[in-house]
């Protein structure tokens, strides 16, 4: 199968909703509310949700969505919800056809809800699942920093189909990688990444109007593993920085890590900027989430490179809304993982 429509319908719909996260980037007020796990939402994840959710059902009226957000919290809160209904309401694609492909505008602040809440799907080994991430790096959104909107179709338990928007990494795939982030005019930033299995995987300028033409994308060769560059999350709650520096230690690399939040750093080694990501576990506990990875695990594989938990074992999304059965990420070309792997093991167990 080509899915060749849901590409389009996930590129356009990922677009889209990126704009509407630029809008409240550059805004002071965005919005936050504290969820029950204490970690952050903002009118931004709640609107790109929205508009996702919104080009799903359209065009693909049965398919099942794994969602982040819900919106509970909104239907209690009418200042915050009229707040998100004036910028879903206002934010369009500049090419008519492409907003008629996305479902055009909803209709009412009640379809907005709706739509957020559409978002509960439990996932699982069978049929067609989208995992979507409205905002990821909600916490990097806040701080100025990198983040991403993710969106995933997943069939039969694989994933099929990937797009990634990251509207503060540089759109050139050759930049250094680097741990800035957004000048303030936004101006040569803003990146689409896809993939679809088999197919390859690209980028292009993540543009207002029309979608521009895409090119391939690469992992780097990596011939000497003591000059790679391994990117690892800004929050040290995330994933354990003290683990990755022992890990890039026993590897011979000197050089600093890039940090940076979200699935940028997925989107960044695929088009070779950075070599390595790294997540290891900072709670034996924490199960990782099907829409943090998705996107990013099929860009990284389609563009040459291989996804792994700290195992070894390929991440398994069709166990429902969380990867229960691995334990952290390591992403790497293909030609050195099993050497990066067998660092990560002598670390872990020398603990
Ligand atoms: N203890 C933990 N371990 C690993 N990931 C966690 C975590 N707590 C939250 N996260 C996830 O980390 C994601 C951000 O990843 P990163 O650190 O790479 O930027 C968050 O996505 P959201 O920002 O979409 O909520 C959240 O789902
Ligand atoms: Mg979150
Ligand atoms: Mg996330
Ligand atoms: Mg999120």
């Amino acid at each position: 199968m080509s899915y060749r429509k849901e590409l389009r319908v996930a590129e356009l719909a990922v677009q889209r909703a990126a704009l509407l996260t630029q809008r409240v980037f550059h805004e002071k007020a965005k919005g936050t509310l504290s969820k029950d796990d204490k970690s952050p939402v903002t009118i931004g994840d709640f609107g790109a949700q929205a508009l996702i959710i919104h080009a799903i059902r359209r065009s693909f009226p049965t398919d099942e969505i794994v969602g982040e957000e819900e919106a509970s919290s909104l239907r209690e809160n009418k200042a915050l919800a009229d707040q998100i209904w004036r910028l879903v309401n206002s934010t369009k694609l500049e090419d008519e056809a492409a907003e008629e492909q996305v479902g055009g505008p909803i209709k009412s602040q009640r379809e907005m809800l709706q739509a957020i809440d559409e978002g509960q799907s439990p996932g699982g080994s069978r049929g067609r699942i989208w995992a979507l991430d409205p905002i990821d790096g909600t916490m990097g959104f806040l701080r100025g920093g990198q983040y991403a909107v993710c969106l995933a179709l997943i069939v039969d338990g694989h994933i099929k189909v990937g797009v990634l928007a990251c509207p503060n990494l540089p759109v050139d795939d050759s930049t250094p990688l680097s741990a800035d982030v957004a000048n303030d005019s936004g101006e040569g930033r803003g990146v689409l990444f896809s993939a679809v299995l088999g197919s390859g995987a690209t980028s292009r300028s993540l543009s207002r109007g029309a979608l521009e033409k895409s090119q391939s994308i690469h992992m780097k060769d990596v011939p000497n593993i003591t000059h790679a560059i391994f990117c690892e999350s800004v929050e040290a709650g995330h994933s354990s920085h003290s683990d990755q520096a022992d890990i890039a230690k026993k590897l011979g690399i000197t050089r600093q890590s890039v940090r940076m939040d979200s699935q940028a750093k997925y989107g960044s080694i695929a088009r070779g900027a950075g070599d390595l990501y790294l997540r290891l576990p900072v709670r034996a506990d924490y199960e990782e989430k099907i829409w943090d990875h998705a996107a990013g695990d099929l860009i990284v594989r389609e563009a040459g490179g291989h996804v792994t938990d700290v195992e070894g074992r390929r991440l398994d999304f069709s166990l429902g809304r969380t990867l229960k059965e691995n334990k952290g990420v390591i992403a790497a070309p293909k030609a050195v993982h099993e050497h990066v792997l067998d660092a990560v093991r002598s670390v872990l167990d020398s603990k």
